[in-house]
């Protein structure tokens, strides 16, 4: 281990972001009562222009209106690049109630974005006497952002998760596909002249999960754009999980169960990960810092490994 040791991570659940648009408030209580830990109301992508100013308005009077129980809740900014996110942040930090936990920001490229949007932000909360810092969430989906994901990553206490979008990251890449997420048809490699398709967001999640796991951030997998497709789905999430992120966002209330189940280590995994942490005490009172648990080799990186698996565990079932 370095001699900076690496932070910890928020400790709270995030195995689903549900989005919504903030032009559509009919959703807005069936998010509330959804079983996602994350909800995202959107003021970017999904929002018309035409229905920016509303769709900013709606989503302040859902702060103050609408019962969100234990969700963290975030509202999605637009972009730097774009006239409206200064009125946003601007009207959220003024306007909404403290029930307002968290900004996404959108398309972020370098780690000034993240400077401006956090001076304007702290100048509100002070000036407003608000009692709550709100914390920031970030969007790694351009060339830029993955390019400089890691001093974005460290570029401000306030930002707790940073998710993959897709659909914009595959744009900017210039990806050959309208694919939001999932398997690729034409992504594949040819071995005896059968097709194997790889992955190719992977590159991608494990450049962000590096990141934010080096600054104490909540590396997130976002969306996937076929809501019919539950095991495409399901098979995206256990990739992600497998390499660390926490969570996937879910863009139709069918995925919040799929993303839930796959983010919540499973008893054979859980019970497995506590018979390691058993076997390695005995190791330990026989003064051993290696056993064999069924045929394989523990050492004292498998305790840290199991108590990964056990406090993802422990911190969502409270
Ligand atoms: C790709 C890049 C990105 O930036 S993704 C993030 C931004 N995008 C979004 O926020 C889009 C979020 N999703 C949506 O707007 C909708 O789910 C879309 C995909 C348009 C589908 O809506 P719709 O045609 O109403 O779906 P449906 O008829 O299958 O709905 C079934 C029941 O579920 C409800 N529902 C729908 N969406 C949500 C949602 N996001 N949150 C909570 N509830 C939702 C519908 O109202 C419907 O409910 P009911 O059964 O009639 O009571
Ligand atoms: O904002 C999300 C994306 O996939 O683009
Ligand atoms: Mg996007």
């Amino acid at each position: 281990m370095s001699f900076r040791l690496q932070p910890a991570s928020p400790a709270r659940p995030n195995r689903c972001q549900l989005f919504g648009p903030g032009s559509r408030t009919a959703l807005f209580e069936k998010m509330a009562a959804s079983a996602a830990d994350v909800i995202n109301l959107d003021l970017e992508d999904s929002v018309a222009p035409t229905d920016k100013d509303i769709a900013r308005a709606n989503v302040i009077q859902a702060t103050h209106d609408v019962d969100w129980g234990n969700k963290y809740l975030s509202v999605r900014i637009n972009g730097l690049d774009t006239p409206y996110w200064y009125r946003d942040v601007v009207d959220l930090l003024e306007q909404s109630s403290e029930r307002l936990d968290q900004i996404m920001i959108p398309k972020v490229g370098c780690a000034a974005d993240i400077y401006a949007v956090d001076a304007l932000v702290t100048a509100i909360e002070a000036a407003k006497g608000r009692k709550k810092k709100i914390t920031f969430e970030v969007i790694i989906e351009s060339a830029a952002g993955i390019a400089h994901a890691e001093e974005i990553a460290a570029s401000s206490p306030r930002l707790q998760a940073m998710s993959l979008g897709a659909a914009d990251f595959a744009a900017s890449m210039g990806m050959q596909t309208t694919g939001i997420g999932g398997t690729q048809d034409n992504y594949y490699m040819l071995h005896g002249g059968v097709q194997h398709w790889s992955d190719p967001w992977h590159w991608a999640q494990a450049k962000i999960v590096a990141a934010a796991r080096t600054h104490g951030v909540l590396p997130v997998d976002g969306p996937f754009g076929d809501f019919s497709d539950d095991d495409g789905f399901r098979a995206q999430a256990r990739r992600s999980a497998v390499l660390g992120m926490v969570g996937k966002w879910a863009i139709h209330p069918k995925q919040i169960a799929l993303s839930n189940e796959v983010f919540t280590p499973s008893d054979e995994q859980v019970g497995e990960a506590r018979e390691i942490l058993a076997a390695m005490e005995t190791a330990k009172a026989n003064g051993e810092g290696a056993t064999v648990y069924k045929g394989r080799l523990v050492d004292i990186a498998s305790i840290k490994q199991a108590e990964v698996i056990v406090s993802q565990f422990e911190m969502i079932n409270g």
